[in-house]
């Protein structure tokens, strides 16, 4: 009698998982949405995304094949992947409220909700807060006090390629990264980082950047397992192995390092109270945190969003900077009409080097209506960006595979240029970073010639994880007389 009773029970299980799965996979069929067939029930369609030589490309060739919204599952989450830029516009701007979170990464899970800064809000209240206090920091009047202390690590970043044996190939992208974090350590926390004169690589902050952008949290094992079960209560045991793991000595990933040392680089200024600063992030941030006023910031999402601001800071603009400089290279002629081209110039380059897709998402956080899509609590918008910067209907007559800054003459799509993202939510540095990237380049090719390695083809060996970064950029400079 038990052993019938334990058979029916198993059988009882059995049935509802499969009707569960069953129910889960037919989602998208029962939405009339297409969906590439999945090859794993647990990891649904991110095994395949995995195993692509590039993520970003794969959503672009599955929209080839399924249209411009098309379903993909990660673990059993179902994600909307999206090209179609009246879709985009409802859920980025339009229907904000209704998606204000972005997935969550893993190192906001083990930040934990108290601590969680402005790129990892996930409710409504929790982001306008801090990005309420956070804005000012590079609104237009700041641009102009924060130009000297940029030209003045410029001034730096020209001095050490100097130094370097003209003609010779060199990768101009470790000059950039350290050019990067000497500007936003100086301009956001006012400390001088000096990293560009720090040749022998000592600077524990500067070793720390490069091991992050090597050793990915998200693509590690616990941050993979994360992203499959990030909508279940189970995600939080990936914390507590992370955790055990980090007791057993097994080592620190460098995110977590990082969000740990972060208040050992901002706490001398934070203990400072009644000294006076200039009025930088930092500055901005320690007022928020010792205002009477309601909507206060923490500490701890004070210490939090300065290692945001550091990590986003720093090395998407040095990569752009790389970018650019390989365009540069390869499109000699260019660098002579920069000086009335460097918007298009920038455009273009952004158009067809974005390097943050993976973040464009949104969290639906309440069900709703697109169009003819009903849309439920929980699911994921995923934009696909480069099938939008690859649409040759959006961008003229000269092929989109081919670099023409003058395409961005014309008027295009307000959502056409994604590189920032868009909405309320939009990057919070673009305007800075943007700053940086023109200093930098026009002193750049006033100074020397950018040539190419000779190595024929002249191409780039991207990198794809979290970011879309090229393994290196090797430039040939050449002194201008
Ligand atoms: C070329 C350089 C940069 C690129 C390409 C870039 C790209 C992006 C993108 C695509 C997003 C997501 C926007 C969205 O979801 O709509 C973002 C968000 C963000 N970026 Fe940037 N970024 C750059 C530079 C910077 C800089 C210099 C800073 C700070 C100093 C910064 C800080 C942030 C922050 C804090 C967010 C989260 C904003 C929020 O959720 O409210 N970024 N960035």
């Amino acid at each position: 009698m038990i052993i019938l009773l334990v058979f029916i029970l198993l059988l009882t299980i059995f049935f509802l998982v499969c009707c569960y799965i069953h129910n889960r996979l037919s989602y998208f069929v029962r939405r009339s949405i297409p969906s590439p067939p999945v090859s794993s029930l647990i990891y649904g369609h991110l095994s395949q995304l995995w195993s692509a030589d590039s993520y970003s490309k794969q959503l672009r060739k599955w929209s080839l094949q399924y249209g411009s919204i098309y379903g993909l599952f990660e673990g059993f989450r179902p994600v909307y992947v999206v090209s179609d830029l009246e879709f985009i516009q409802e859920v980025f701007i339009s229907q904000f409220t209704r998606f204000c979170a972005r997935r969550m990464l893993f190192i906001h899970r083990m930040l934990g909700d108290r601590q969680l800064n402005v790129f990892g809000a996930r409710s409504i209240e929790q982001w306008t807060r801090q990005r309420r206090i956070l804005n000012p920091t590079y609104s237009i009047s700041k641009m102009k006090q924060l130009l000297p202390t940029l030209e003045s690590c410029t001034d730096i970043f020209i001095e050490k390629l100097t130094s370097t044996i003209s003609n010779e190939i060199i990768n101009i992208q470790e000059f950039y990264l350290r050019l990067s974090m000497d500007i936003i350590c100086r301009t956001a926390f006012g400390i001088k980082t000096d990293v560009q004169n720090d040749l022998n690589d000592t600077n524990i902050y500067l070793k720390k950047m490069k091991e992050m952008s090597d050793n990915d949290l998200e693509y590690t094992f616990l941050g993979k397992i994360h992203r499959i079960i990030s909508t279940t209560q189970l995600a939080n045991i990936c914390t507590y192995l992370f955790r055990f793991k980090q007791w057993i000595n097994w080592g620190t990933p460098t995110d977590v390092w990082f969000s740990e040392h972060i208040h050992q680089l901002v706490q001398p200024r934070f203990k400072q109270i009644n000294q006076e600063h200039t009025l930088d992030l930092l500055q901005l941030m320690i007022d928020a945190v010792h205002s009477e006023k309601e909507g206060k910031l923490t500490p701890s999402e004070m210490f939090s969003n300065a290692f945001v601001f550091l990590t986003a800071g720093a090395e998407t603009t040095s990569i752009s900077l790389a970018y650019c400089t390989y365009r540069l290279a390869r499109h000699s002629t260019i660098q002579e009409e920069i000086y009335n081209e460097i918007n298009n110039f920038i455009r273009e380059v952004f158009r067809m080097h974005p390097i943050a897709i993976q973040v464009l998402n949104r969290e639906c956080m309440e069900n709703t209506r697109i169009g003819q899509y009903n849309i439920e609590k929980g699911s994921l918008i995923q934009v696909d960006l480069h099938s939008i910067n690859f649409n040759q209907d959006l961008w003229g007559f000269q092929s989109v595979d081919e670099f023409h800054p003058e395409r961005h003459l014309d008027k295009r799509h307000p959502l056409a240029n994604m590189g920032f993202g868009a909405g309320p939510r939009q990057c919070i540095g673009m305007r800075f970073a943007l700053m940086e990237i023109k200093s930098c380049l026009t002193r750049l090719i006033k100074e020397y010639n950018i040539k190419p390695t000779g190595e024929e083809p002249y191409k780039l060996n991207i990198h794809e994880k979290f970011l879309i970064m090229p393994e290196k950029v090797c430039v040939r400079l050449v002194k201008r007389s």
